[in-house]
């Protein structure tokens, strides 16, 4: 575990598997508590002028993982709520920084129920292997998830207005 001061445990920082809610989360938590909230996703595709998915077709996944790592490094805002993308926790450096900023907080989504949530993974932009199963990402992604994560919720079953209510326990927010 990373990152334990009091600056950062003003912020929540969101991570998991591609469909595991936390941009609905972040969004719905910053309304609740009025933290500001920030969504790594479109930080990039602001700073790049262009969609996630045309960033990751002109890129190799390891030129797609350098510039997210990069963007998520030049965040300055403490306190905030952030939605990560799934492909964050590949960068050691980009999640220690992250830890500087919040709590890190692992929505844990099975792959039977993320593969109800989007029908094509390719269409969506995810860092996956061609012939790769949703299952092989989740399983290849879990011990860097767990790695980071300071809280762990067991999502699946969930919705996301229960998400953000356990997080809120958990966090006294
Ligand atoms: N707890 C939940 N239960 C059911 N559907 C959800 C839940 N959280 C998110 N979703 C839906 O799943 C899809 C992916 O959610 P999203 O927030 O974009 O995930 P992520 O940012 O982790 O990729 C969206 O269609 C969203 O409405
Ligand atoms: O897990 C991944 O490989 C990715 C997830 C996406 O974000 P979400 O997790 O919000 O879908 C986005 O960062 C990028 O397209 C790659
Ligand atoms: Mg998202």
């Amino acid at each position: 575990m990373i990152g334990d001061s009091e600056t950062a445990r003003s912020g929540v920082v969101l991570i998991g598997m591609p469909g595991s809610g936390k941009s609905t989360v972040g969004r719905l938590l910053s309304e609740q508590t009025g933290l500001p909230f920030l969504d790594t996703d479109a930080l990039i595709e602001a700073g790049e002028s262009k969609r996630l998915a045309e960033i990751i077709a002109h890129h190799s996944p390891e030129g797609f993982r350098e510039i997210e790592a990069a963007y998520v490094q030049s965040i300055q805002s403490a306190g905030s709520v952030i939605s990560t993308g799934g492909s964050v926790c590949y960068s050691r450096d980009a999640m220690q920084h992250l830890a500087g900023l919040g709590t890190i907080v692992w929505l844990d989504v099975a792959p039977e129920v993320l593969e109800q949530r989007f029908a094509d993974v390719f269409d969506r932009g995810v860092l996956i292997e061609p012939g790769s199963s949703l299952a092989d990402l989740y399983h290849s992604r879990f011990p860097l998830y767990e790695q980071y994560a300071q809280i762990k919720i067991d999502a699946s079953p969930l919705t996301a207005e229960e998400v953000v209510s356990q997080i809120r326990q958990q966090l006294a927010l």
